[in-house]
């Protein structure tokens, strides 16, 4: 007999990639939100006195939360609430926090009661610095909590077919938000005269991703309803205990992804911060929109890749096999920032340079995050996705102040800085070899844990290498 009988909906090749592309459209409109005031740093600080530092700490208020237990109770509330639950609260915290942050820096705020008050301490810190942190910082712990919901309901609706492939093209579709708004906010803002404008533009985006993610939801239920389960835990027959926690914090393959997880993606998103700079001080008089050019072919070139090393991994496997080769062409890359850059300010090397990195940003995304089912027990996978989260957001938040001593202290008595500092210039020339070599090292512990990996995985069999699909 050859017929085959559709038995669930995501058995449906249509409706499981509809399922991908509505969930995927709330994580676009997320990374969208965080990064919409990143171009306008210097905006808001005439606009509305954030000086570098506060800006900093604005920043770092997104992670706060999460870093201090927020998503280990996320973690929590995914395993014993579901994906439909936790996608809704997430998806809300995302927007209530984003509309907090979009009030913060419109014009109506300024001349009311909490204003004055916000300003009347902490003095350095702006009333609207404030706000806009606080709103950020529940926005953060809506958005990490819908990254890890979004990679447990790709596993659910997708496991056994082209779940790599899916978590890749999610991935890659929140690449593009960030670098779309990148190009559109300094637009918006110029164009409407004011900040709050693409602001409140991504807070709309966000309410939309809310609608998308509750239009899931439904097909979500569908889908409950056909495996027979009662919909408040949707992937276990075996019901979710806290206890459970330790089987995870005591599991060695976890603490191993964990830790992999925390030093490469520490060795990038802090990178992008100081990357165009990086660029700048190394190609001789080149102006910091070129750089800019340059360099956002990293995230994009990561994200036209990321979904065929998915698909690659969902049909052959290797995923213990690509992420060490994600690690060596990242420690590769940061050693020719550091040193063959200077020597050459070769246009081509840091072409090419930027596009390896980016084959390495694709490489172990695309692995990591699909390895994780494979290692972790269905019923607490919602918990595993928020633990390595944890420790990732922790290297997330202090690296940055790491990296930014280092640049300080490493430049102290370089004579150009000195002098384009006395002179009062714009560009200041910073040398970046020993932050460079410090995003190398954590290439390096991440490459030893990747072949860690794979030597542990050959021997207990977790199937790491093996395809997603089997034939
Ligand atoms: N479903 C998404 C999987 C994770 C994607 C990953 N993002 C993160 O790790 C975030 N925690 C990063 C952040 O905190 O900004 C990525 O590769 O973007």
């Amino acid at each position: 007999m050859t017929e085959t009988i559709q038995k669930r909906i995501n058995d449906s090749k249509a409706m499981r990639w509809t399922a991908l592309i509505l969930i995927a459209l709330m994580m676009f409109f997320g990374y969208m939100f965080v990064d919409v005031m990143s171009p306008l740093q210097s905006l808001v600080e005439q606009e509305r006195g954030w000086s570098p530092s506060v800006f900093g700490t604005y920043a770092a208020s997104e992670y706060l939360l999460n870093v201090f237990g927020f998503l280990i109770i996320a973690g929590v509330i995914l395993d014993k609430c579901g994906i439909r639950f936790t996608g809704e609260l997430s998806a809300s915290m995302m927007f209530i926090g984003a509309a907090i942050k979009f009030y913060a820096v419109s014009d109506w705020f300024p001349g009311t009661g909490l204003a004055t008050w916000l300003d009347s301490w902490w003095i350095t810190m702006p009333a609207s610095a404030k706000l806009a942190s606080f709103g950020f910082m529940i926005f953060g712990c809506g958005c990490e909590m819908a990254g890890t919901t979004v990679s447990k309901a790709i596993a659910k609706w997708f496991k056994g077919k082209e779940m790599a492939l899916a978590m890749g093209l999610e991935m890659a579709i929140a690449r593009v938000g960030v670098f779309a708004i990148f190009s559109i906010s300094p637009i918006l803002a110029e164009k409407m005269g004011s900040i709050a404008a693409p602001v409140g533009f991504c807070t709309a985006l966000v309410f939309i991703g809310l609608i998308t993610y509750t239009v899931f939801t439904f097909m979500d239920r569908k889908l409950d309803a056909q495996l027979g389960a009662d919909g408040s835990n949707e992937t276990s027959d075996e019901e979710f205990k806290v206890a459970d926690l330790k089987n995870i914090l005591t599991s060695q393959i976890f603490w191993v992804v964990a830790l992999l997880c925390v030093l490469y993606y520490s060795a990038i998103f802090p990178f992008q911060r100081y990357g165009a700079n990086m660029l700048q001080c190394n190609l001789d008089g080149i102006s910091p929109a070129a750089a800019s050019n340059i360099f956002r072919w990293f995230p994009i070139g990561a994200a036209v890749i990321t979904p065929f090393l998915g698909s690659f991994l969902d049909h052959k496997g290797k995923g213990a096999t690509m992420l060490m080769w994600g690690a060596i062409l990242l420690i590769a890359c940061h050693l020719i920032f550091a040193f063959v850059l200077p020597a050459t300010h070769s246009h081509v090397i840091a072409y090419s340079t930027i596009v390896l990195l980016g084959i390495s940003f694709a490489l172990v995304p695309a692995a990591l995050w699909p390895s994780v089912p494979k290692i972790i027990d269905e019923k607490v996978l919602g918990s595993a996705y928020c633990l390595i989260f944890w420790v990732q957001n922790i290297g997330l938040c202090f690296v940055p102040m790491l990296i930014g001593s280092v640049l300080a202290s490493s430049n102290a008595n370089n004579p150009a800085v000195i002098a384009a500092k006395e002179a009062g210039d714009e560009f200041i020339p910073y040398n970046y070899t020993m932050p460079l070599v410090i995003f190398a090292c954590f290439g390096v512990a991440a490459l030893i844990l990747a072949i860690y990996l794979k030597a542990i995985d050959r021997k207990n069999h977790f199937g790491l290498e093996e395809p997603n699909i089997k034939a």
